[in-house]
């Protein structure tokens, strides 16, 4: 093999070489490129806090847990009612709580008798989009790849109306920081239509800022216990 593109073929071991736009165009500006020391930088950061975050979180008393599920709960209510005519008929991708994330289950079994579809989250692969199954109160629940109990498998979902996305921090602007995996990010991504994304956290994870980076997909609203918050700032 010695053409005049040998240099560029992939030596690493991937299937695909890398991407030379920028080579062939120095102009070009690829979105989702990140330069490798700021992103190390970011993640070093990001673990950091996640780890933070979640301690904290845990530390709170039970009753303060279940005073901060009301309170969300509440502040769903009042937005589905408002947005959203009750999301009657429509598909909802709720969590299933873990790592003393706000427990909505109460709310998922009062939105399931409502006549409103509710979906789980599954991750069947590593480092892939999520996929959603079909959840009530009757369903007996198995475990997916990173041990989360999820619904067994069924026919997929329809297309998604609104997510719930569970965070660890949050900014102002609207930004979610995850356990590091990555999954809502990618599966917001391969969603069209986008659904609307309400992320679900306490106050005290508010953050002055997760550095954003290009694969970031901010929230469209953020629910705490004490406020709704919007880009326009927060709503109590
Ligand atoms: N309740 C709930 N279910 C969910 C999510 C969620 O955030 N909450 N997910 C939303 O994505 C997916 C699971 N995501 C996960 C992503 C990473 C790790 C994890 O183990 N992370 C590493 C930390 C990596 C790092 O900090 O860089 C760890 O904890 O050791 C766990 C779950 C699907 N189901
Ligand atoms: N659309 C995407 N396609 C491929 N990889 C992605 C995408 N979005 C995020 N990632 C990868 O996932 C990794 C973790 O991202 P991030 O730090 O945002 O995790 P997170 O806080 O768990 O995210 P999320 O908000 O999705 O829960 C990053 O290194 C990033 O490269």
């Amino acid at each position: 093999m010695n053409d005049k593109f040998d240099r560029f073929r992939c030596r690493s071991g991937f299937s695909s070489p890398p991407c030379y736009a920028a080579w062939i165009a120095p102009d070009y500006f690829d979105p989702l490129g990140v330069d490798p020391e700021q992103a190390r930088d970011v993640a070093r950061w990001r673990k950091a806090e996640r780890s933070r975050l979640c301690a904290q979180r845990q530390a709170l008393s039970a009753k303060a847990r279940v005073d901060h599920a009301d309170a969300i709960a509440g502040h769903l209510r009042q937005v589905l009612n408002d947005g959203f005519e009750g999301a009657r008929g429509m598909v909802l991708a709720a969590y299933w709580p873990m790592n003393g994330e706000p427990d909505l289950r109460p709310f998922m079994a009062e939105l399931h008798a409502c006549g409103v579809r509710i979906v789980l989250p599954v991750v069947e692969a590593k480092a892939a989009p999520l996929t959603f199954r079909h959840w009530t109160p009757e369903t007996r629940m198995g475990r997916d790849r990173l041990n989360i109990p999820v619904p067994p498998l069924d026919a997929p979902a329809v297309s998604l109306d609104i997510v719930l996305a569970p965070l660890v921090g949050w900014t102002a602007e609207c930004d979610r920081l995850g356990y590091g995996g990555g999954y809502f990010d990618r599966t917001l991504a391969a969603l069209s239509p986008k659904p609307f994304v309400i992320g679900i956290g306490i106050e005290a994870a508010k953050l002055a800022t997760i550095y954003p980076q290009p694969y970031d997909i901010p929230a469209d609203l953020i629910l705490t216990e004490a406020a709704v918050h919007s880009i326009q700032g927060p709503k109590a």
